[in-house]
């Protein structure tokens, strides 16, 4: 083993997944030399394990759901997906597991790639772990950034460990389909896994623990999902926990036996435990810095780690907990960007909401799009959160399948639309919106709320006829005539 003396950069990026190439991307953009470390594939999970592959496996299935219900389109549609294609499809919007693209990006934006585990070493200092089994150490002159994302998080069941679980890196790379597929979660990974697999042809249990889906969005989002999921053919369960898991011997191969709390059992091919997040932080150096590994590594607004002093240390993306989304990740990658160009060149970052140093749509404006049948599409509060939040607020409801151009795009069409309007400040503070088509609606609900556009201007936001984004009329009129 060789050790090398310090390598000294302006910035020093931990993980090469969406957000630190985006914070890497700034940097450079700033005039600062930046490296980036990646101990697996550059692009990270997103490109891999998580959005990409999961919409490819996705968007067949929602295409032909609309498609079934459009007069003049041969019934052939009705036929179940071929999912040989599908899955080859997949393959190719995962770049085959190839990361020679992104490679190539970083190059063309002058940032320099170190493969190898990386580690905190003190303050501003990065020992990495090389595949030839070197250890390279990094001085950083400006800045660290912890890009390291997230890791599917399993529950402690008995047998657990001997089941060979799914977990959202299978459930997204996996080369057929089982025959039987048990979901443990009702999150997000949860049913758009088990809308793509059920629609792939497996026979889907999704086992919930809670008393619907989605427990953290407008109750009527699960009830949608869960009425489509089960025509689908899904057996869909609620108010049940996994007690015991075991594989057992079962003709040529083996199957699961899946123990449930309320004294049933559920047999499955393979189990896919979709149970949350955790933070990539265990063995990234946190406690040379007075972290705790393994924990969600907390910051300002400004991504700054402020528990370590000195402004250099900065957690970008999945692994500071703030909002686990990609496109959420990548704007606090060109603030933390900008934050850090501003104090290289001796500045001080802006202070405020809505400056170009501050996160502020984090705790205010988080857009997410479900990519089920139908679609979920949300941003900001809910009316539940708004009301334990102790918010003046007024709710407003409207049943999209009375609009024409839900219709139009898909005649009996069912979907709702919910929006949270601040009576103070007689602004747009949540959305929601469940239908076909809607993850498109979600921009104009993003821009009204960031842009806290006052209601009565709204009105002067004319949507087009016959578009689904007649709906923001349509909730102005249901308001006004309440
Ligand atoms: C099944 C699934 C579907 C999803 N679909 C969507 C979606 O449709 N839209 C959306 O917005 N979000 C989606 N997400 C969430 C999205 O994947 C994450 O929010 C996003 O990947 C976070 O990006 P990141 O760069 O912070 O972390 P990651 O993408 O996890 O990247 C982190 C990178 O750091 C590397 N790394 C970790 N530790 C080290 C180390 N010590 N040294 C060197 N490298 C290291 C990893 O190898 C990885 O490449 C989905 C998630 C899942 C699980
Ligand atoms: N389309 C998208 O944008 C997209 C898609 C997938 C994931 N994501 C992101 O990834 C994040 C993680 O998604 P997720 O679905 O893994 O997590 P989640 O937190 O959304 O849902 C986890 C579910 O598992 C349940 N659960 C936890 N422990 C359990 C146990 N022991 N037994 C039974 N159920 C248990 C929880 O109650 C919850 O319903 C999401 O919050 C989202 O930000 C986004």
């Amino acid at each position: 083993m060789a050790t090398e003396d310090f390598r000294t950069y302006d910035v020093i990026v931990i993980g090469a997944g969406p957000v630190g190439e985006n914070v890497a991307d700034r940097t450079a953009a700033a005039g600062l030399s930046t490296v980036i470390v990646e101990s697996e594939l550059v692009g990270g999970e997103c490109s891999y394990w998580a959005c990409e592959p999961s919409k490819a496996l996705l968007r067949p299935v929602l295409l032909r759901a609309d498609a079934v219900h459009i007069p003049g389109i041969d019934p052939a549609v009705r036929n179940p997906l071929d999912a040989k294609a599908v899955l080859a499809h997949r393959d190719r919007m995962s770049a085959d597991w190839k990361d020679d693209g992104q490679v190539e990006w970083l190059e063309s934006v002058g940032v320099e790639l170190l493969r190898g585990h990386g580690r905190l070493a003190g303050e501003r200092e990065v020992s990495v772990e090389t595949p030839d089994g070197e250890t390279v150490r990094l001085r950083a002159r400006h800045a660290v950034a912890l890009c390291t994302g997230s890791r599917a998080a399993l529950p402690t069941v008995p047998g657990i460990e001997d089941v060979r679980p799914w977990t959202s890196r299978e459930a997204t790379a996996a080369v057929a389909a089982p025959r039987r597929l048990a979901v443990v979660g009702a999150g997000v990974v949860g049913i758009e896994m088990a809308t793509a697999w059920q629609s792939l042809g497996s026979h889907v249990t999704l086992l919930a623990r809670e008393a619907g889906l989605l427990p953290r969005m407008e109750p009527f989002a699960g009830e949608l999902v869960t009425e489509r999921l089960r025509e689908a053919g899904a057996d869909v369960r609620f108010g049940v926990s996994v007690t015991a898991v075991r594989r057992v011997p079962a003709g040529q191969s083996d199957e699961v036996r899946v123990t449930l709390s309320d004294g049933g059992e559920v047999v499955a091919d393979e189990i896919l435990f979709a149970t949350g997040r955790a933070p990539r932080s265990a063995d990234i150096g946190l406690e040379t810095v007075g972290l705790g590994p393994g924990e969600w590594v907390a910051t300002d607004d400004s991504l700054t780690v402020t528990a370590v002093p000195g402004d250099w240390l900065y957690a970008v993306g999945d692994v500071n907990g703030r909002a686990l989304f990609t496109h959420q990740g990548k704007y606090q990658a060109r603030i933390a960007g900008a934050v850090i160009g501003a104090r290289s060149r001796g500045e001080r970052p802006s202070s405020g909401r809505w400056t170009p140093h501050s996160a502020t749509a984090d705790g205010a404006a988080v857009p997410g799009v479900v990519f089920t049948d139908p679609e979920i599409a949300t941003v900001g509060l809910t009316a539940a959160m708004a009301e334990s939040a102790g918010r003046d607020v007024e709710v407003v409801d409207y049943e999209l399948g009375d609009l024409a151009g839900a219709q139009q795009y898909r005649p009996g069409y069912r979907g709702r639309a919910r929006v949270v309007i601040d009576r103070d400040r007689e602004v747009v503070v949540g959305a929601t919106f469940v239908g076909p088509g809607v993850s498109e609606l979600l921009y104009s609900a993003t821009v009204a709320i960031a842009g806290e556009v006052p209601v009565e201007r709204l009105w002067h936001a004319v949507p087009a006829f016959p578009t689904i984004s007649e709906v923001w009329l349509r909730l102005l009129e249901a308001r006004r005539d309440a």
